[in-house]
């Protein structure tokens, strides 16, 4: 005989607020807790034009001391109508005693980061510690991306990459408001 779960007895929250009240190792990162959505503008020496893109973003927690992160974006036409579906992510944010980070952070392009940092003062900053690629990925070398939210529903977030033998530069930036 089967037994049903109905429901998940310990589902992931989005809110600062919300129960499950976030671990307190949370602390220096409780600012990004939701769902954020925004536009960003995109770079890179190897590419013919630069690029407009939308992006949504959340972070939630079920209680533990780390964030789960994922993030879908998609490219802008000149109007600003979605153009085709872009750069995916997702993963799982470890914060430390002392606002230290660890993220593991994987893409559908075959590459899967290692990224550490510091969060602090509504800040987070986070350079690649180890970067994997699968057999057909692009050389991606190296990131850093940095995140600065205000408490008022901005978070600006800036993405640096080294990649296909270019040295670390500005592939992206964004300015995303919190989901109401
Ligand atoms: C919002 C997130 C992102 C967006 C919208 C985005 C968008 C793009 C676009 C439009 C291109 C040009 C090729 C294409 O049309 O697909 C591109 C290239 C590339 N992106 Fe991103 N990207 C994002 C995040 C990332 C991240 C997180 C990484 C690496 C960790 C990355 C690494 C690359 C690489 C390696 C290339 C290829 C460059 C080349 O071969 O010339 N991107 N990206």
């Amino acid at each position: 005989m089967s037994e049903t779960v109905p429901e998940h007895p310990y589902p992931d929250s989005t809110a600062p607020g919300g129960k499950p009240a976030p671990h307190e190792l949370l602390a220096p990162v409780a600012g990004l807790l939701g769902t954020w959505d925004g536009r960003g503008q995109g770079t890179y020496p190897t590419l013919a034009e630069d690029f407009s893109y939308a992006q949504e973003v959340t972070f939630s927690h079920d209680g533990r001391p780390f964030l789960r992160y994922e993030a879908r974006a998609w490219l802008l036409d000149a109007d600003g109508a979605p153009l085709r579906p872009s750069a995916r992510e997702s993963g799982w944010w470890r914060v430390q005693p002392g606002g230290r980070v660890e993220a593991l952070i994987t893409q559908p392009t075959g590459v899967a980061e290692i990224a550490v940092g510091e969060a602090a003062g509504g800040t987070v900053e986070l350079a690649s510690h180890e970067v994997a690629l699968t057999p057909t990925a692009k050389d991606v070398e190296a990131t850093r991306r940095h995140y600065t939210w205000d408490g008022e529903g901005t978070l600006d977030f800036v993405h640096h990459l080294a990649a296909v033998g270019q040295p670390l530069q500005q592939h992206l930036t964004a300015r995303l408001r919190r989901r109401p």
